[in-house]
Protein backbone atom coordinates (compact mmCIF):
# COMPACT_ATOMS: atom_id res chain seq x y z
CA UNK A 1 0.00 0.00 0.00
CA UNK A 2 1.36 3.51 -1.04
CA UNK A 3 2.09 5.87 1.65
CA UNK A 4 -1.25 8.16 0.22
CA UNK A 5 -2.92 5.24 0.29
CA UNK A 6 -2.90 5.49 4.13
CA UNK A 7 -5.05 8.39 4.51
CA UNK A 8 -8.38 8.34 5.40
CA UNK A 9 -11.05 10.54 3.88
CA UNK A 10 -11.30 13.96 5.03
CA UNK A 11 -14.70 15.59 5.08
CA UNK A 12 -14.28 19.12 3.45
CA UNK A 13 -12.91 22.13 5.70
CA UNK A 14 -15.44 24.09 6.99
CA UNK A 15 -13.86 25.23 10.04
CA UNK A 16 -10.34 25.51 9.79
CA UNK A 17 -9.91 26.44 13.60
CA UNK A 18 -8.63 23.56 15.67
CA UNK A 19 -6.02 24.71 17.59
CA UNK A 20 -2.88 22.41 16.94
CA UNK A 21 -1.45 21.37 20.10
CA UNK A 22 -4.52 19.67 20.79
CA UNK A 23 -4.71 16.02 20.58
CA UNK A 24 -7.14 14.54 17.86
CA UNK A 25 -10.35 13.03 19.81
CA UNK A 26 -10.61 9.45 18.16
CA UNK A 27 -13.73 7.50 19.04
CA UNK A 28 -13.83 3.94 17.69
CA UNK A 29 -17.75 2.63 16.63
CA UNK A 30 -18.08 -1.31 17.05
CA UNK A 31 -20.70 -3.28 16.99
CA UNK A 32 -22.49 -6.55 16.00
CA UNK A 33 -23.03 -7.26 12.08
CA UNK A 34 -25.00 -4.90 10.44
CA UNK A 35 -25.68 -2.91 13.58
CA UNK A 36 -25.64 0.08 11.64
CA UNK A 37 -21.99 1.38 11.67
CA UNK A 38 -21.47 2.28 8.52
CA UNK A 39 -25.27 3.98 8.31
CA UNK A 40 -24.28 6.23 11.94
CA UNK A 41 -20.91 6.81 9.86
CA UNK A 42 -22.64 8.16 6.47
CA UNK A 43 -24.90 10.43 8.99
CA UNK A 44 -22.00 11.99 10.64
CA UNK A 45 -20.68 12.67 7.15
CA UNK A 46 -23.41 14.26 5.60
CA UNK A 47 -24.64 16.36 8.56
CA UNK A 48 -24.09 20.06 8.81
CA UNK A 49 -21.70 20.08 11.42
CA UNK A 50 -18.83 22.09 10.58
CA UNK A 51 -16.22 20.09 11.83
CA UNK A 52 -13.66 18.24 9.54
CA UNK A 53 -14.21 14.43 10.33
CA UNK A 54 -11.88 11.89 9.33
CA UNK A 55 -12.96 8.23 8.86
CA UNK A 56 -11.62 4.84 8.40
CA UNK A 57 -13.27 2.18 7.85
CA UNK A 58 -13.31 -1.28 8.32
CA UNK A 59 -15.17 -3.72 6.52
CA UNK A 60 -15.16 -7.53 6.51
CA UNK A 61 -14.57 -9.68 3.22
CA UNK A 62 -11.69 -10.84 1.53
CA UNK A 63 -13.23 -9.79 -1.83
CA UNK A 64 -11.52 -6.61 -1.44
CA UNK A 65 -13.18 -5.27 -4.93
CA UNK A 66 -16.36 -5.90 -3.00
CA UNK A 67 -15.19 -3.88 -0.33
CA UNK A 68 -14.05 -0.98 -2.22
CA UNK A 69 -17.63 -1.03 -4.27
CA UNK A 70 -19.42 -0.86 -0.99
CA UNK A 71 -17.32 1.43 0.43
CA UNK A 72 -17.38 3.89 -2.24
CA UNK A 73 -21.12 3.01 -2.04
CA UNK A 74 -21.84 3.78 1.47
CA UNK A 75 -20.46 7.21 1.34
CA UNK A 76 -20.71 8.96 -1.98
CA UNK A 77 -18.73 11.56 -2.95
CA UNK A 78 -17.77 12.69 0.35
CA UNK A 79 -15.16 9.62 0.49
CA UNK A 80 -12.06 11.21 -1.50
CA UNK A 81 -9.80 8.49 -0.46
CA UNK A 82 -10.19 4.64 0.60
CA UNK A 83 -8.16 3.26 3.77
CA UNK A 84 -8.27 -0.14 3.85
CA UNK A 85 -7.60 -1.79 7.49
CA UNK A 86 -7.60 -5.30 7.12
CA UNK A 87 -8.90 -7.29 4.53
CA UNK A 88 -11.46 -9.19 7.39
CA UNK A 89 -9.51 -10.31 10.47
CA UNK A 90 -9.50 -7.22 12.91
CA UNK A 91 -7.57 -9.15 15.26
CA UNK A 92 -4.90 -10.68 13.64
CA UNK A 93 -4.23 -8.37 10.20
CA UNK A 94 -5.13 -5.01 11.37
CA UNK A 95 -2.49 -4.65 14.35
CA UNK A 96 0.20 -2.83 12.24
CA UNK A 97 -2.00 -0.86 9.84
CA UNK A 98 -4.21 0.30 12.19
CA UNK A 99 -1.17 1.96 14.20
CA UNK A 100 -0.07 2.89 11.20
CA UNK A 101 -2.98 4.74 10.41
CA UNK A 102 -3.27 5.95 13.65
CA UNK A 103 0.74 7.16 13.05
CA UNK A 104 -0.49 8.91 9.85
CA UNK A 105 -3.09 10.72 11.60
CA UNK A 106 -1.25 12.31 14.29
CA UNK A 107 1.24 13.31 11.80
CA UNK A 108 -1.43 15.29 9.96
CA UNK A 109 -3.34 16.38 13.55
CA UNK A 110 -4.48 19.83 12.88
CA UNK A 111 -5.96 18.74 9.75
CA UNK A 112 -8.98 17.75 10.80
CA UNK A 113 -10.99 17.61 14.33
CA UNK A 114 -12.47 13.89 14.61
CA UNK A 115 -11.12 10.58 13.89
CA UNK A 116 -13.97 7.78 13.52
CA UNK A 117 -12.96 4.12 13.27
CA UNK A 118 -15.30 1.73 12.47
CA UNK A 119 -14.23 -1.86 13.39
CA UNK A 120 -15.53 -4.97 11.72
CA UNK A 121 -18.91 -6.37 12.98
CA UNK A 122 -16.49 -9.49 13.55
CA UNK A 123 -13.82 -8.07 14.99
CA UNK A 124 -12.45 -9.47 18.98
CA UNK A 125 -12.66 -6.00 20.61
CA UNK A 126 -9.75 -7.31 23.22
CA UNK A 127 -7.48 -7.40 20.35
CA UNK A 128 -8.22 -3.37 18.99
CA UNK A 129 -8.10 -2.67 22.75
CA UNK A 130 -4.55 -3.96 22.98
CA UNK A 131 -3.65 -2.47 19.76
CA UNK A 132 -4.09 0.84 21.02
CA UNK A 133 -2.43 -0.10 24.11
CA UNK A 134 0.43 0.33 22.54
CA UNK A 135 0.35 4.08 22.59
CA UNK A 136 0.58 5.57 25.72
CA UNK A 137 -2.78 8.41 24.33
CA UNK A 138 -4.64 5.92 23.26
CA UNK A 139 -7.60 3.71 25.56
CA UNK A 140 -9.68 0.90 24.50
CA UNK A 141 -12.86 -0.29 24.05
CA UNK A 142 -15.75 -2.10 25.32
CA UNK A 143 -18.23 -4.70 22.91
CA UNK A 144 -21.90 -4.96 23.34
CA UNK A 145 -23.60 -7.21 21.37
CA UNK A 146 -27.25 -7.09 20.76
CA UNK A 147 -27.64 -10.68 20.30
CA UNK A 148 -25.75 -12.13 23.33
CA UNK A 149 -27.31 -9.41 25.42
CA UNK A 150 -30.90 -10.02 24.33
CA UNK A 151 -30.39 -13.90 24.51
CA UNK A 152 -30.62 -14.72 21.13
CA UNK A 153 -29.46 -16.68 18.19
CA UNK A 154 -28.87 -15.82 14.96
CA UNK A 155 -31.98 -16.07 13.56
CA UNK A 156 -34.32 -15.60 16.34
CA UNK A 157 -36.55 -12.86 17.01
CA UNK A 158 -33.39 -10.21 17.93
CA UNK A 159 -33.53 -7.48 15.47
CA UNK A 160 -32.62 -4.13 17.54
CA UNK A 161 -29.17 -3.46 17.30
CA UNK A 162 -26.37 -1.82 19.76
CA UNK A 163 -23.67 -0.22 19.07
CA UNK A 164 -20.73 1.45 21.38
CA UNK A 165 -18.78 4.05 21.18
CA UNK A 166 -15.81 5.04 23.03
CA UNK A 167 -13.26 7.38 22.68
CA UNK A 168 -9.21 6.55 22.62
CA UNK A 169 -8.67 7.95 26.12
CA UNK A 170 -11.16 6.48 27.94
CA UNK A 171 -10.34 3.31 29.69
CA UNK A 172 -11.93 0.40 29.15
CA UNK A 173 -15.51 0.99 28.58
CA UNK A 174 -17.92 2.02 25.82
CA UNK A 175 -19.11 5.78 26.41
CA UNK A 176 -22.12 5.46 24.28
CA UNK A 177 -23.93 2.63 23.34
CA UNK A 178 -26.68 3.06 20.61
CA UNK A 179 -29.70 0.56 20.23
CA UNK A 180 -30.75 1.53 16.59
CA UNK A 181 -33.04 -0.27 14.62
CA UNK A 182 -35.58 0.76 17.36
CA UNK A 183 -38.18 0.24 14.56
CA UNK A 184 -37.87 -3.45 14.03
CA UNK A 185 -38.85 -4.00 18.26
CA UNK A 186 -41.73 -3.13 20.08
CA UNK A 187 -41.61 -1.08 23.44
CA UNK A 188 -41.44 -4.36 25.41
CA UNK A 189 -38.08 -5.55 23.65
CA UNK A 190 -36.84 -2.09 23.97
CA UNK A 191 -36.91 -1.79 27.49
CA UNK A 192 -35.54 -4.95 27.83
CA UNK A 193 -32.36 -4.42 25.67
CA UNK A 194 -31.87 -0.95 27.46
CA UNK A 195 -32.56 -2.81 31.09
CA UNK A 196 -29.68 -5.45 29.74
CA UNK A 197 -27.10 -3.07 28.77
CA UNK A 198 -27.89 -0.77 31.76
CA UNK A 199 -26.59 -4.16 33.61
CA UNK A 200 -24.09 -4.34 32.05
CA UNK A 201 -22.60 -1.00 32.21
CA UNK A 202 -24.63 1.21 34.93
CA UNK A 203 -22.49 4.71 33.83
CA UNK A 204 -23.01 4.19 29.94
CA UNK A 205 -25.03 7.00 28.20
CA UNK A 206 -27.60 5.11 25.95
CA UNK A 207 -29.34 6.43 22.95
CA UNK A 208 -32.23 5.09 20.98
CA UNK A 209 -32.09 5.77 17.00
CA UNK A 210 -33.74 4.65 13.89
CA UNK A 211 -31.61 4.54 10.70
CA UNK A 212 -28.64 5.84 13.28
CA UNK A 213 -29.75 8.90 12.92
CA UNK A 214 -28.52 10.86 16.20
CA UNK A 215 -28.00 13.93 18.20
CA UNK A 216 -24.39 14.80 16.42
CA UNK A 217 -23.69 16.57 19.61
CA UNK A 218 -24.45 13.68 21.58
CA UNK A 219 -21.87 11.92 19.53
CA UNK A 220 -18.87 13.70 18.46
CA UNK A 221 -17.85 15.79 21.58
CA UNK A 222 -17.90 12.92 24.42
CA UNK A 223 -15.16 14.46 26.38
CA UNK A 224 -15.74 11.00 28.49
CA UNK A 225 -11.99 10.77 29.61
CA UNK A 226 -12.41 13.19 32.66
CA UNK A 227 -11.28 12.91 36.17
CA UNK A 228 -14.16 11.23 37.73
CA UNK A 229 -13.77 7.82 35.67
CA UNK A 230 -10.22 7.39 36.71
CA UNK A 231 -12.22 6.33 40.50
CA UNK A 232 -13.84 3.62 38.29
CA UNK A 233 -11.05 2.68 36.62
CA UNK A 234 -10.78 -0.75 38.48
CA UNK A 235 -14.67 -1.04 38.41
CA UNK A 236 -14.53 -1.03 34.53
CA UNK A 237 -11.79 -2.93 33.98
CA UNK A 238 -13.46 -5.75 35.77
CA UNK A 239 -16.75 -5.27 33.56
CA UNK A 240 -14.26 -5.25 30.17
CA UNK A 241 -13.16 -9.08 31.65
CA UNK A 242 -16.57 -10.17 32.12
CA UNK A 243 -17.36 -9.13 28.45
CA UNK A 244 -16.95 -12.28 26.46
CA UNK A 245 -14.35 -11.56 23.32
CA UNK A 246 -17.25 -11.65 20.43
CA UNK A 247 -14.83 -13.51 18.05
CA UNK A 248 -16.97 -16.69 17.25
CA UNK A 249 -14.72 -19.26 15.72
CA UNK A 250 -17.48 -20.77 13.86
CA UNK A 251 -18.94 -17.69 12.06
CA UNK A 252 -17.61 -18.09 8.36
CA UNK A 253 -17.88 -16.36 5.40
CA UNK A 254 -19.15 -17.61 2.05
CA UNK A 255 -18.31 -15.39 -1.05
CA UNK A 256 -19.87 -15.59 -4.76
CA UNK A 257 -18.57 -14.28 -7.75
CA UNK A 258 -20.84 -15.00 -10.54
CA UNK A 259 -19.55 -13.01 -14.05
CA UNK A 260 -22.83 -11.74 -16.51
CA UNK A 261 -26.24 -11.47 -15.03
CA UNK A 262 -28.54 -12.54 -12.49
CA UNK A 263 -32.40 -12.41 -12.96
CA UNK A 264 -33.78 -10.07 -10.30
CA UNK A 265 -36.42 -13.10 -9.43
CA UNK A 266 -34.01 -15.67 -9.38
CA UNK A 267 -32.00 -13.80 -6.76
CA UNK A 268 -34.75 -13.32 -4.70
CA UNK A 269 -35.79 -16.75 -4.33
CA UNK A 270 -32.48 -17.86 -3.97
CA UNK A 271 -31.95 -15.25 -0.74
CA UNK A 272 -35.13 -16.31 0.58
CA UNK A 273 -34.52 -19.68 0.12
CA UNK A 274 -31.41 -19.24 2.03
CA UNK A 275 -32.82 -16.28 4.56
CA UNK A 276 -36.50 -17.63 5.41
CA UNK A 277 -36.61 -20.95 4.21
CA UNK A 278 -33.25 -22.36 5.38
CA UNK A 279 -33.08 -24.60 2.81
CA UNK A 280 -29.33 -24.86 2.49
CA UNK A 281 -27.04 -27.02 4.53
CA UNK A 282 -23.56 -27.53 5.18
CA UNK A 283 -21.34 -30.55 5.14
CA UNK A 284 -23.00 -31.44 8.13
CA UNK A 285 -26.31 -31.08 7.43
CA UNK A 286 -26.87 -28.44 9.42
CA UNK A 287 -29.42 -25.41 7.81
CA UNK A 288 -26.86 -22.33 7.15
CA UNK A 289 -28.07 -18.94 9.11
CA UNK A 290 -26.80 -16.35 7.90
CA UNK A 291 -26.65 -13.29 9.77
CA UNK A 292 -25.27 -10.54 7.32
CA UNK A 293 -25.45 -10.45 3.31
CA UNK A 294 -24.16 -7.97 1.33
CA UNK A 295 -23.34 -8.07 -2.27
CA UNK A 296 -23.12 -6.19 -5.65
CA UNK A 297 -25.35 -7.47 -8.36
CA UNK A 298 -25.89 -6.72 -12.12
CA UNK A 299 -29.82 -7.11 -13.29
CA UNK A 300 -30.32 -7.35 -17.35
CA UNK A 301 -31.01 -4.09 -18.56
CA UNK A 302 -30.15 -2.41 -15.63
CA UNK A 303 -26.97 0.78 -15.70
CA UNK A 304 -26.68 0.95 -12.35
CA UNK A 305 -25.14 -1.24 -9.86
CA UNK A 306 -27.82 -3.15 -7.15
CA UNK A 307 -26.81 -3.39 -3.85
CA UNK A 308 -27.55 -6.23 -1.53
CA UNK A 309 -27.60 -5.49 2.03
CA UNK A 310 -28.94 -7.93 4.98
CA UNK A 311 -28.99 -8.67 8.30
CA UNK A 312 -30.72 -12.20 9.53
CA UNK A 313 -33.54 -12.44 7.91
CA UNK A 314 -34.15 -9.01 6.44
CA UNK A 315 -32.31 -8.03 3.22
CA UNK A 316 -32.99 -5.39 0.37
CA UNK A 317 -32.20 -4.27 -2.72
CA UNK A 318 -31.05 -0.94 -3.79
CA UNK A 319 -29.76 0.58 -7.01
CA UNK A 320 -26.86 2.58 -6.44
CA UNK A 321 -25.40 5.46 -8.55
CA UNK A 322 -22.75 3.64 -9.49
CA UNK A 323 -22.71 2.73 -13.17
CA UNK A 324 -21.64 -0.33 -14.63
CA UNK A 325 -20.22 1.67 -17.83
CA UNK A 326 -17.24 0.01 -18.86
CA UNK A 327 -16.69 -2.35 -16.23
CA UNK A 328 -17.52 -6.28 -16.59
CA UNK A 329 -20.47 -6.93 -15.09
CA UNK A 330 -19.73 -9.40 -12.06
CA UNK A 331 -22.14 -10.33 -9.17
CA UNK A 332 -20.58 -10.66 -5.76
CA UNK A 333 -22.40 -11.74 -2.93
CA UNK A 334 -20.91 -12.52 0.81
CA UNK A 335 -22.64 -14.74 3.25
CA UNK A 336 -21.64 -14.17 6.73
CA UNK A 337 -23.34 -16.93 9.58
CA UNK A 338 -23.13 -20.21 11.02
CA UNK A 339 -23.08 -23.32 9.56
CA UNK A 340 -22.02 -22.10 6.82
CA UNK A 341 -19.38 -24.48 5.56
CA UNK A 342 -20.73 -25.31 2.48
CA UNK A 343 -20.05 -27.77 -0.15
CA UNK A 344 -19.69 -26.67 -4.30
CA UNK A 345 -23.04 -28.26 -4.30
CA UNK A 346 -25.06 -25.15 -2.68
CA UNK A 347 -23.43 -23.02 -5.23
CA UNK A 348 -24.91 -25.42 -8.21
CA UNK A 349 -28.55 -25.20 -6.33
CA UNK A 350 -28.49 -21.93 -5.66
CA UNK A 351 -29.05 -21.70 -9.77
CA UNK A 352 -27.04 -18.48 -9.58
CA UNK A 353 -23.70 -20.29 -11.21
CA UNK A 354 -22.08 -23.14 -11.54
CA UNK A 355 -20.36 -24.62 -8.58
CA UNK A 356 -16.79 -23.81 -10.73
CA UNK A 357 -17.69 -19.94 -10.90
CA UNK A 358 -18.09 -19.59 -7.37
CA UNK A 359 -15.83 -20.79 -3.80
CA UNK A 360 -15.63 -19.67 -0.60
CA UNK A 361 -13.68 -18.57 1.98
CA UNK A 362 -13.14 -18.70 5.55
CA UNK A 363 -13.44 -15.93 8.05
CA UNK A 364 -11.72 -16.13 11.50
CA UNK A 365 -8.73 -18.12 10.15
CA UNK A 366 -6.59 -17.12 13.46
N1 LIG B 1 -34.90 -1.26 9.68
C1 LIG B 1 -33.75 -0.61 9.92
N2 LIG B 1 -32.66 -0.89 9.15
C2 LIG B 1 -31.51 -0.22 9.42
C3 LIG B 1 -31.42 0.74 10.46
N3 LIG B 1 -30.15 1.22 10.48
C4 LIG B 1 -29.48 0.59 9.48
N4 LIG B 1 -30.30 -0.28 8.83
C5 LIG B 1 -29.95 -1.17 7.70
O1 LIG B 1 -29.15 -2.25 8.18
C6 LIG B 1 -28.21 -2.66 7.17
C7 LIG B 1 -26.79 -2.68 7.73
O2 LIG B 1 -26.37 -1.38 8.03
P1 LIG B 1 -24.82 -0.96 8.04
O3 LIG B 1 -24.72 0.46 8.46
O4 LIG B 1 -24.16 -1.37 6.78
O5 LIG B 1 -24.29 -1.90 9.23
P2 LIG B 1 -22.77 -2.11 9.73
O6 LIG B 1 -22.81 -2.16 11.22
O7 LIG B 1 -21.86 -1.09 9.12
O8 LIG B 1 -22.50 -3.56 9.12
P3 LIG B 1 -21.10 -4.38 9.07
O9 LIG B 1 -20.03 -3.41 8.69
O10 LIG B 1 -21.35 -5.43 8.02
O11 LIG B 1 -20.94 -5.00 10.42
C8 LIG B 1 -28.39 -1.70 6.01
O12 LIG B 1 -29.23 -2.32 5.05
C9 LIG B 1 -29.08 -0.50 6.64
O13 LIG B 1 -29.86 0.23 5.73
C10 LIG B 1 -32.61 1.01 11.26
O14 LIG B 1 -32.64 1.82 12.18
N5 LIG B 1 -33.72 0.29 10.94
ZN1 LIG C 1 -20.12 -1.34 8.02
Amino acid sequence: MEEEDDCPELVPIDNPSAPATEQIPVTIISGYLGAGKTTLLNYILTEQHNKRIAVILNEFGEGSALEKSLAVSHAGELYEEWLELSNGCLCCSVKDNGLKAIENLMEKKGKFDYILLETTGLADPGAVASMFWVDAELGSEIYLDGKRIAGGRPGSEIKCCLMSLSSFRQIAVADLTIINKTDLVNEEELAQIRAAVRSINGLVKIIETQKSKVDLSEVLDLHSFDHKDGANLAEKLQLVKATKPHLDKSILTVTFEVAGEILEDTLNVFIQDLLWEKMFKNKEGQPMTVIRSKGIVAFPGKAHQVMLQGVHELYELNEMPQLWGDNPRINRLVFIGEDTHVTPEFFKSSGLCEAAQAEYSMNNKA
